[in-house]
């Protein structure tokens, strides 16, 4: 029997914006919805303090503890979403990430190559707190990478809480939207006292690259399926809604992934080669092969600067490869592997 994927959301937003106070709030309307879900929660400290907010709802609940799953415990997300989906075949899973957490590596562990099929990204929903936000991206109060994360926390969602706005003033709450605005032109934005909203809506949480990425697949039957993890840019939407082809990825101004399925061994120097050779906008990329002439599987892991190429003990994954990137030629990607065949 074929596995169906897990539906993903994630919350983000930075540390106290509301993002507990809105994950109790969905698990108690998920208790009256059909489907298995399983939370997954983060926190930098090994203290579980938000675990225990969330106990009682009756639903499964993974900690993963001191540390960050975007970077110093990246491994244990992966290794805890397998454990998940192999302990409770869920429909759902709620990822809570910790308040510094990039969502970009946080997607970048999603597409880890056993978990690439088996997981649907439905959404990033970012919590953000009115009262502190233009405080926490000013360069002269935080420093350049909480700057960054907490841009990216809002440049890449999907859905936008604009939070504690029950603390700012009207004049306040303008400058905070256009902030986000500007960052972040394509999430609805929903203002929020104590991260209530619609949850009907924010569980139908819309990618727009998703419906691309649909029509491309459908366009393209029988190649490689391209997921975007990103948003569709202001030509495309515009493109599409005059019922033209939004055309290459590299209109997007998102952030976008495609697994590849290798047919077969590849040659290693030339594989290796083409690791070293991708373009700059490709900002990771990682899978299994084989190797002409070998016995083991090889994993690969590639970023801007570096390629790791190790055998892999256990022959369980797929011979896949996976890439991450904004902009990405894919033809030209998948026609620079195939000649390493
Ligand atoms: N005034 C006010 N307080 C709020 C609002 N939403 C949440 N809070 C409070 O803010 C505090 C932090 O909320 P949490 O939901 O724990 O925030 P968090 O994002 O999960 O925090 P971390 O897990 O530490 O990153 C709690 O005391 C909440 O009750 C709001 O809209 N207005």
């Amino acid at each position: 029997m074929v596995a169906l994927s897990a539906g993903v959301y994630m919350l983000t937003g930075y540390l106290g914006s509301g993002k507990t106070t809105l994950l109790q709030k969905l698990l108690a309307y998920l208790q009256s919805q059909d489907g298995r879900v399983v939370v997954l929660m983060n926190e930098m400290g090994d203290e579980d303090i938000d675990g225990e907010q969330i106990q009682g709802f009756g639903f499964p609940v993974k900690k993963l503890l001191d540390g960050c799953i975007c970077c110093s415990i990246r491994g244990e997300l992966t290794e805890g979403l397998k454990d998940i989906l192999a302990s409770f075949e869920p429909d759902h899973i709620l990822i809570e990430t910790t308040g510094v957490a990039d969502p970009v590596d946080v997607v970048d562990a999603l597409t880890h190559p056993e978990l690439y099929d088996r997981l649907e990204l439905k959404g990033i929903i970012s919590v953000v707190d009115a009262s502190r936000f233009r405080s926490l991206i000013s360069r002269f109060q935080s420093s350049s990478t909480l700057v960054k994360t907490i841009r990216n926390q809002v440049k890449y969602a999907d859905l936008l809480l604009l939070n504690k706005i029950d603390l700012v003033t009207p004049d306040v709450l303008e400058k905070v939207k256009a902030k986000l605005l500007e960052l972040n032109p394509h999430a609805p934005i929903h203002q929020t006292i104590q991260s209530d909203m619609d949850l009907r809506e924010l569980l139908n949480i819309k990618r727009a690259a998703e419906r691309s990425a649909a029509i491309q697949a459908r366009d393209k039957a029988g190649t490689p399926v391209q997921k975007s993890i990103g948003r569709m840019s202001t030509l495309d939407k515009v493109k599409r809604s005059l019922g033209f082809s939004a055309g290459q990825p590299s209109l997007y101004n998102s952030i976008e992934t495609f697994s590849y399925h290798f047919t077969g061994p590849v040659d290693a120097d030339k594989f290796e080669d083409f690791l070293w050779d991708l373009p700059k906008n490709v900002y990771r990329a990682k899978g299994y092969v084989l190797f002409k002439g070998r016995e083991e599987l090889i994993s690969f892991q590639h970023t801007e600067n570096q390629v790791h190429l190790f055998p892999f003990e256990n022959f369980g994954p797929k011979m896949v490869a996976v890439f991450i990137g904004e902009g990405l030629d894919r033809e030209k990607i998948i026609a620079d592997l195939e000649a390493c065949y």
